[in-house]
């Protein structure tokens, strides 16, 4: 038998998830909020978002897509947009992606198609989903020298392909 590890996340519960509250103002009668498919213990780690118009994405082009939504987080939180493997399967992937804590413009998906075909997202169809981060705030200090490691300077497939 395996032994199971206990993570423990400081101020919660064993067992207890984090559910920042996120309020969502609809910029469009057509927007949806954000949806978990799955909930609860072993839900999803991500949230569906949608697209408030249909889109067509010809092949190589970058377009940014409305969601018809804007969002107010906790200070202490923002997200990242993540690919659906749906639409990754069929080319399409999203860039950038990095939504701040103080943003309260409309959330918008950029996205790009790798493939040789257009792809069709029509208006209610997810195009991505919104995975919630919680915000830390780094301090970087400019050093002489840098402490030693195993990896060192080696990167860029440097333990093979
Ligand atoms: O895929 C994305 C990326 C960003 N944003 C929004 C939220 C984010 O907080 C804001 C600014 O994004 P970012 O910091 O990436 O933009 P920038 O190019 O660095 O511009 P800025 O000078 O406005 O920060 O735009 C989106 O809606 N979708």
């Amino acid at each position: 038998m395996g032994s199971i590890a206990v993570v423990e996340v400081e101020g919660l519960q064993h067992g207890e998830s984090v559910s920042p509250k996120i309020k969502v103002l609809k910029l469009h009668p057509a927007a949806q909020l954000p949806k978990y498919a799955h909930t609860g213990a072993y839900g999803d780690l991500a949230a569906d978002v949608y697209a408030v118009e249909g889109v067509a994405i010809a092949a190589g082009a970058t377009v940014p897509v409305p969601t018809g939504i804007a969002m107010e987080f906790p200070s202490t939180h923002g997200a990242l947009v993540e690919d659906r493997s749906g639409l990754a399967v069929r080319g399409v992937t999203t860039l950038a992606g990095v939504i701040d804590p103080g943003y309260r413009g409309e959330l918008k998906i950029i996205v790009t198609n790798l493939s040789t075909a257009t792809v069709e997202v029509k208006a209610g169809e997810r195009i991505a989903q919104l995975r919630i981060v919680q915000r830390i705030e780094a301090q970087f200090e400019e050093v002489a020298e840098l402490a030693e490691a195993a990896r060192g300077a080696a990167g860029f497939g440097s333990t093979g392909a």
